[in-house]
């Protein structure tokens, strides 16, 4: 039975290392970019994102955050180029938001908190399967993207339409034909590093690369991202918010991007 862990004080983040010491490893993530110490690579190549919608399976309430999730039996959601060598496929997607506007995110910039974060979680297929990437150094590519409050965001619509059927913590519905590729910003600019998941087990198997661009979302949308629960159906209701990880020690470790 895997440790219970949370976002509150008493299963949060400073208490992830009593049953998770890799939480104070090496590798940890997520982490603040300093845009003007990011050192410009030339010789990483353009970030490759091949979607499938017809890949796209259900969406799920997992207690700690909601996630789609998708077939990976096949090269038909394919992440390539930028900082990995070979393919990896496309597992999930998930987010993290704060309770208010001003927090949320996971990643920051020049210490600047973005109102929520989604996470694109692609697995190496040099592995077998997701279940024995995860833990290994280059198992795992995640493609973060902010969100930025503005105007109403109409490709989170399918998403939020689905949130009353998720409501709690275990809840799952059918979300076929999903266009990942709708999430993205027109730039596919990058910031790269070599880090860990940014929630328990915390391992340090994570290749992230960063884009710059946000995305827009409105306020009145993440209010309804606010509507989840971590808690499950007859508990007493917990609003699934605040559920992200702050940054964590750079340890040394280079930040790079793909432009100037
Ligand atoms: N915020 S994130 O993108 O860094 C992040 C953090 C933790 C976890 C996930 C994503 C998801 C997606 C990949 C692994 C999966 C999960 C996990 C870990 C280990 C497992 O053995 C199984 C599962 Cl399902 N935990
Ligand atoms: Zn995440």
């Amino acid at each position: 039975m895997s440790h219970s862990w949370g976002y509150d004080a008493s299963d949060g983040p400073a208490t992830w290392a009593d049953h998770f010491p890799i939480a104070n490893g090496p590798r940890q993530s997520p982490v603040n970019i300093i845009p003007s110490q990011a050192q410009f690579d030339s010789s990483l190549k353009p970030l490759k994102l091949q979607y499938d919608p017809s890949t796209s399976k259900d969406i799920l309430n997992n207690g700690h955050t909601f996630q789609v999730s998708f077939l990976d039996e096949n090269n038909s959601a394919i992440l390539s180029g930028g900082p990995v060598t070979g393919t990896y496929r496309l597992k999930q997607f998930h987010f993290h938001w704060g309770e208010s506007d001003d927090k949320g995110s996971e990643h920051t910039v020049n210490g600047v908190k973005f109102p929520c974060e989604l996470h694109l979680v692609h697995w190496n297929t040099k592995y077998a399967n997701f279940g024995e990437a995860v833990n290994k150094p280059d198992g795992l590519a995640v493609v973060g993207v902010f969100l930025k409050i503005g105007s109403a965001n109409p490709r989170l619509q399918k998403l939020l339409d689905s949130f009353d059927s998720i409501k709690a913590k275990g809840q799952q519905t059918t979300f076929l034909n999903f266009d990942p590729k709708n999430l993205l910003p027109a730039s596919l600019n990058f910031w790269t590093y070599e880090g860990s998941l940014t929630t328990p087990p915390l391992y340090e198997s994570v290749t992230w690369i960063v884009l710059k661009d946000p995305i827009s979302v409105s306020s009145a949308q993440m209010a309804k991202f606010r509507s989840l629960l971590f808690s499950s159906a007859g508990e007493q209701p917990r609003c699934m918010c605040n559920n992200y990880r702050p940054p964590q020690p750079i340890k040394g470790r280079k930040v790079r991007s793909n432009f100037k």
